[in-house]
């Protein structure tokens, strides 16, 4: 009789906005020569569908036939670079990353429905020879299972500073004072939802970033992978 196949090793990154999670994420999976799945941008393109097609965004039902039909599709540039969001056939990369799409993503991502619709989508990304998944539920969740686990977190002042940084970079009008509201109003709101709430998994190695370098960032999450 044949062995049953080991299953694909998954290695789930959650935490908080701003904890670090793509970044670390997609450094971990290179380093690996694993997938990525970045979660967050799922929910964030759901989020701009439905705020495209005018749809409130507390209307459930009408959010969850949203999330049932939207197209979202990653694409690799084939000059490397960064990975586009393609929704519905229209190049939505830098729409989703906005604070207003994250808190539309934080909105609809509280609709026990909507959760369930994206479930295989997120594990079908699951290929040999493993993944890296970053999100709020990927180990508490969608990957329960995974063998490595990780909880990425900073505190709210210093993700805040982070995400400043990063949008002021990007040429985006933002002050530091809305986006410290921001991001505590969008923690709140999902660590406090009944479905799939932000939390450590059990078993989950917690890294506070606060003022530590991406570089030992990580090097503390491939350890998890590869101890030495
Ligand atoms: N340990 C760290 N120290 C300083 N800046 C960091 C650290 N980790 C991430 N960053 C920066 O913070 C910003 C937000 O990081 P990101 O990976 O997008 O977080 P998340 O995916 O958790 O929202 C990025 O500009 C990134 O370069
Ligand atoms: N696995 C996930 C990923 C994201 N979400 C929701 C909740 C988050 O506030 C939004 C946006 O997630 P994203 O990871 O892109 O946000 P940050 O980069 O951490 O600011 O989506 C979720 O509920 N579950």
């Amino acid at each position: 009789m044949s062995k049953p196949d080991k299953p694909v090793p998954v290695l789930a990154i959650d935490g908080p906005s701003g904890s670090g999670k793509g970044t670390i994420s997609r450094a971990v999976a290179e380093a690996l020569g694993w997938h990525l799945l970045d979660s967050g941008a799922i929910y964030r393109a759901v989020g701009y569908a439905a705020s495209m097609a005018g749809i409130d965004l507390s209307d459930a039902q009408a959010v969850t036939r949203c999330t049932e039909t939207t197209r979202i599709v990653f694409r690799d540039p084939k000059d490397g670079g960064e990975t586009r969001v393609v929704v519905n056939g229209h190049d939505a990369t830098d729409e989703i990353r906005t604070e207003t799409c994250g808190a539309a993503a934080s909105a609809i991502a509280a609709i026990p429905a909507v959760r369930a619709a994206l479930l295989d989508k997120q594990r079908s990304f699951r290929r040999p020879p493993g993944l890296v998944a970053d999100g709020r539920d990927m180990g508490t969740i969608v990957f329960a299972d995974a063998p490595y686990k990780v909880f990425l977190t900073a505190s709210a002042d210093e993700r805040a500073r982070r995400r400043y940084k990063q949008l002021k970079e990007k040429g985006l009008a933002v002050t530091l004072s809305t986006l410290l509201r921001e991001i505590e109003a969008r923690d709140e709101r999902d660590a406090t939802r009944k479905v799939a709430p932000l939390r450590p998994a059990t078993g989950a190695l917690i890294i506070d970033t606060t003022g530590i370098p991406v570089d030992a960032v990580i090097a503390q999450v491939l350890a998890v992978v590869q101890p030495a």
